[in-house]
């Protein structure tokens, strides 16, 4: 029987992106990308991320956390996510800081200027063609040889390309709704330059503190936020020289703050979370699920 037949789970969003949040600390089972999969199907608890707390693995940390894509692949990095699993645990112990535990490594993550706002540092970005991966080298990735369209005539092109402990291409376009994303997103997400797919965000610098987008992300498609985007985003900006290191980023759920800090490189996020429902998931979800 799945781990996850019976067991609670938080309804949440972080600026629209859909998270569901689910506490495993007490136990030793994981969830498989079929159940995670499951989750997500209609009958479930659809979501954009499946945010899954395990025991903590390091001294220090609240929680090792694995994030799932509603396709059922894993993410090194979620910062909406993020933002729903401090608030929940914030509210809980009374926490106002806590450290966690990705794939992509430790994430400090603290109470924001206000009482609705979190923080999280979602630590420094990373720019070698490898690093992201590509499938090819390049040696500057603040614009790189990538076309949707005509040869001569160009749809979106050279994107900016940057990891936050997940890929993410960036388009520079002047009006981020003038595109058909659910169209070129795919195409772009598996284009072959990206052999762990892309997150894939048109982005409008409106000023050089101020920054419209939208992103088709990799694994759950066409989202109303994408934190680790919005980092990536704001990061390209700033190392193009079109943005200052700290900027508000608006997205079609709402709006983030993001800074490049300048002492360690770290990128600081702050943003809303708020709460939908809880409940328990439907043991039937994982009957067909080994
Ligand atoms: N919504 C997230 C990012 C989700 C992960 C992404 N789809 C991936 O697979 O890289 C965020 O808020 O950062």
């Amino acid at each position: 029987m799945s781990a996850l037949a019976n067991h609670a789970f938080a309804k949440m969003n972080g600026i629209g992106n859909e998270i569901v949040v689910v506490d495993l600390r007490d136990s030793k089972a994981g969830v498989t990308a079929e159940e995670a999969r499951a989750v997500a199907s209609p009958a479930g608890v659809p979501y954009d991320q499946l945010m899954v707390l395990q025991p903590p693995r390091l001294q220090g940390t609240e929680a090792f956390i694995k994030i799932y894509n509603n396709d059922g692949s894993e993410s090194g990095a979620c910062g909406n996510g993020m933002r729903c699993v401090v608030r929940r645990l914030f509210e809980k112990t009374g926490q106002s800081a806590a450290t966690f535990e990705t794939r992509a490594g430790l994430l400090n993550c603290w109470q924001g200027p206000a009482p609705d706002l979190y923080t999280i540092d979602m630590g420094a970005p990373k720019f070698g063609w490898q690093d992201i991966p590509l499938a090819e080298e390049f040696r500057d990735t603040r614009y790189i040889e990538l076309q949707v369209g005509p040869i001569d005539a160009p749809i979106l092109h050279s994107p900016s390309v940057v990891s936050m402990g997940n890929p993410h291409a960036i388009f520079w376009v002047d009006d981020v709704n003038a595109y058909d994303l659910e169209r070129f997103g795919p195409l772009l997400e598996n284009h072959p330059i990206f052999p762990e797919r892309a997150n894939i965000t048109l982005a409008h610098i409106v000023d050089r503190d101020h920054i419209t987008m939208r992103t088709w992300e990799r694994g759950a498609g066409l989202t109303r936020a994408c934190g680790s985007a919005a980092c990536a985003t704001a990061v390209a900006a700033a190392r193009l020289k079109r943005a200052n290191r700290t900027v508000e980023m608006t997205l079609p759920g709402g709006k983030l703050s993001i800074e490049w800090r300048e002492r360690d490189d770290h990128v600081l996020m702050t943003g809303t979370a708020d709460f939908e429902y809880e409940g328990r998931f439907d043991p039937a979800l994982f009957a067909s699920v080994a």
